[in-house]
């Protein structure tokens, strides 16, 4: 049985009389949090001083810009790092260790036990893992309360929570975890350090070589559990993932925002959030496609389309041998040997570009081998010169012409005519009116995604270390590629929920998925406790999963609150939904309002001026969360095309504690609610 060193539900606030011993060690605590606090002054201070003098000690010029550099960038990063309270949890060991644990390593010297250690550390792990079944070496965990200081004051320690893992019994929930799940949503995501669940844990500190999936249902924690992963990787291989960079996808520009703070606050300021789209874009989108036509382009056919016309410029048929003047010599290369080249070259596919330079140097060597039996041996300058040479610069340009992806996509664009097509697919991408040349071709999004395939063919990209893919369900299989080449040398965590899929390529099984994302083995593990949406709201929502045709298990709460309230619009759909925002602002909180997008614009006016009120369309809700979320028509979200029930489905589980339904025509029938 979990033991309370306070009250069964430690309150926060500085006025709980807690009995004599809890006193003392709170006090306690609280000294060690002073101490903490003035060690990492102490170190924040050291390093800015350092900044100062590195350049002065260090050896060569180049060493002291390194130093330097990485000097500057730790003192930002400390003095960066947000104002809370310095540890969240304490481990009591068998071995008589003890440990603070909290974001950041403290301590007052290098070479001294740190006075608090870093959640990501190896014996950090126990805090998260252990239990009474299997206790890991641990007596006793010790969660810390925190409560806001008088204005402007630093948080204040005031409640802990001890679980005694040897005692006799289980362990029952712990108060102050249930206080931080229930917490009202106002601001920026908050990092999960001090409550993450062990199931979460399991994936956060899983084999960064090995690509993950997760499956989870709205609200299980795969941001969270994505991002932690991340400052999880940078921590354990700095070398590894830290050099090659680490990037986090997300689906829209609202979401990164909402997230952007999760990492910095776990001392990780170099990753680069961003979209895909953000991510690949060449230049700006110019131009949409038809529906056909974004289906078609998306489709995985294309790659194959792309190879084929980028590969179908090289010519392999020679007619002539090659002559190559050389002062008073000639060189010749016989037509069969030169075909020979080209083929060898092709039948290896290197990238495109590589192939072209392969190619080069095997005709130089091809040049070089009769010159050198003629006229004794040829140096660097010699190659270079005949490496520019006309007839073989020439040679090179009609046998494997140079080639940008934004050419070779025009004319795909122009005159499709690939066979994996068929003739309607082909006139739907076709260019109605072809621009004069391809530099001044106007790209959609789609073409996008092409032109980066292209690129990925002719040059290979440098890559990431790993990649953390959030919403991965809505990406295409040609989008899938963009990514699988961005890892080509690293690893993948892939974070989605197939229920939640709504574009119109949206995955239906992981296992194709991730054979698109160049991870066809990676494990799948599925979140289904749900820290997000509330059980009220979770029942009602899991009705919805039969009308999606796609196969995940239903979701739970870890929260037994939440409301579900349907709002008629007797006095019209405006009126009504101004009632419920000004019912919803009565308590606590986020307010988002989501609404069809044609009613998006009147409303965000009739709307204007209210306080933490966000109206917004379906479209760019995924990932986000409002305290109480006010759905505006979900018939018509359901009826909004082939994935509108998934839309509704998204939206619904937006809510963090109450949800209203304001409808003028009737809720579907299986919500159950008249
Ligand atoms: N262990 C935890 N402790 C406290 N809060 C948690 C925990 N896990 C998740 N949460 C909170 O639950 C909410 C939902 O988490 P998150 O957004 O990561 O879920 P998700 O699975 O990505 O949801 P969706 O699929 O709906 O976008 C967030 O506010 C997150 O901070």
């Amino acid at each position: 049985m979990t033991s309370l060193s306070t009250p069964p539900c430690p309150d926060p606030s500085p006025g709980h009389a807690p009995d004599g011993g809890l006193d003392r060690e709170l006090e306690r605590e609280r000294a060690h949090h002073e101490a903490s606090r003035a060690a990492l002054t102490r170190m924040t201070d050291d390093v800015t001083e350092q900044v100062v003098t590195g350049e002065d000690v260090a050896a060569s010029g180049a060493d002291a810009e390194i130093l330097g550099r990485h000097l500057r960038s730790r003192a930002k990063e400390m003095a960066g790092l947000p104002p809370g309270p310095l540890f969240f949890g304490r481990l009591d060991r068998a071995d008589g260790q003890t440990h603070h644990i909290g974001r950041h390593r403290i301590a007052e010297d290098p070479a001294a036990p740190p006075l608090v250690i870093d959640w990501r550390a190896p014996v950090a792990r126990a805090y998260y893992q252990a239990g009474t079944q299997d206790p890991q070496g641990v007596l006793r965990r010790r969660r810390f309360g925190w409560a806001p200081g008088s204005t402007g004051a630093p948080q204040e320690l005031t409640a802990l929570e001890d679980e005694h893992l040897t005692a006799p019994g289980g362990s029952g929930p712990s108060a102050i975890v249930a206080r931080e799940i229930e917490r009202p949503r106002t601001g920026p995501m908050r990092d999960i350090a001090a409550t993450i669940q062990p199931d979460q844990d399991d994936l956060v500190r899983s084999d960064p070589a090995v690509s993950l999936c997760v499956q989870g249902a709205p609200g299980t924690g795969k941001t969270a559990v994505g991002l932690h992963r991340a400052a999880y990787l940078l921590y354990t291989h700095p070398r590894r993932i830290g050099r090659s960079g680490l990037l986090v996808l997300g689906p829209h520009p609202a979401f990164l925002s909402y997230i952007a703070e999760v990492l910095p606050a776990l001392g990780e300021t170099g990753v680069r959030q961003t979209t895909l789209d953000e991510e690949i874009a060449r230049g700006p989108v110019g131009a949409e496609d038809g529906e056909v036509a974004a289906r078609v382009k998306h489709d995985a056919r294309m790659a194959g389309v792309l190879r084929r016309a980028l590969y179908g410029r090289v010519r392999t048929e020679v007619a002539e041998d090659l002559a190559v003047p050389d002062g008073s010599y000639r060189w010749r290369v016989p037509a069969d040997e030169l075909a020979g080249i080209l083929t060898a070259v092709r039948d290896e596919a290197p990238p495109y570009a590589t192939g072209r330079a392969r190619v080069l140097a095997r005709l130089v060597r091809a040049l070089r081998e009769r010159a050198e039996r003629r006229s004794g041996t040829k140096g660097a300058a010699w190659a270079r010169r005949v490496e520019r040479a006309r007839p073989v610069t020439a040679f090179l340009d009609a046998h494997w012409p140079k080639a940008t992806p934004e050419e070779v996509l025009a004319g795909v664009l122009t005159a499709p005519g690939d066979p994996a097509l068929t003739e309607e697919e082909r006139a739907a991408i076709r260019w109605a009116r072809p621009p004069r040349s391809y530099r001044s071709a106007r790209w959609t999004a789609a073409d996008h995604v092409l032109l980066d395939e292209l690129a990925g063919l002719i040059e290979r990209p440098e890559g990431y270390g790993h990649i953390v893919l959030d919403e991965a369900q809505d990406l295409s299989p040609m989008q899938c590629r963009a990514v699988a080449r961005r890892t080509a040398f690293g690893s993948l965590t892939v974070l989605g929920d197939l229920a939640q899929g709504t574009t119109p390529w949206a995955a239906r099984d992981w296992r194709e998925q991730l054979a698109h994302l160049g991870a066809p083995g990676a494990p799948v593990v599925t979140l289904t406790t749900g820290y997000r949406v509330p059980a009220a709201i979770v029942e009602l929502t899991n009705r919805l999963l039969p009308h999606l045709g796609v196969d995940v298990p239903a979701g739970w709460s870890a929260r037994t609150d939440g409301e579900v309230t349907a709002w008629p619009a007797e006095g019209g759909l405006f009126a009504a939904t101004a009632g419920a925002v000004a019912a919803a602002r009565e308590t606590e909180g986020s307010v988002g309002v989501i609404a069809p997008g044609d009613l998006v614009g009147p409303l965000r006016e009739r709307l204007a001026g209210e306080d933490r009120v966000t109206v917004l369309p379906p479209e760019v809700v995924k990932g986000l969360e409002y305290d109480h979320v006010v759905v505006v028509e979900p018939a018509a979200i359901m009826a909004s095309g082939p994935r509108g029930p998934h839309r509704l489905y998204v939206v619904l589980t937006r809510a963090v504690s109450r949800l209203t339904l304001v409808h003028a025509e009737a809720l579907p029938r299986w919500l159950g609610l008249g």
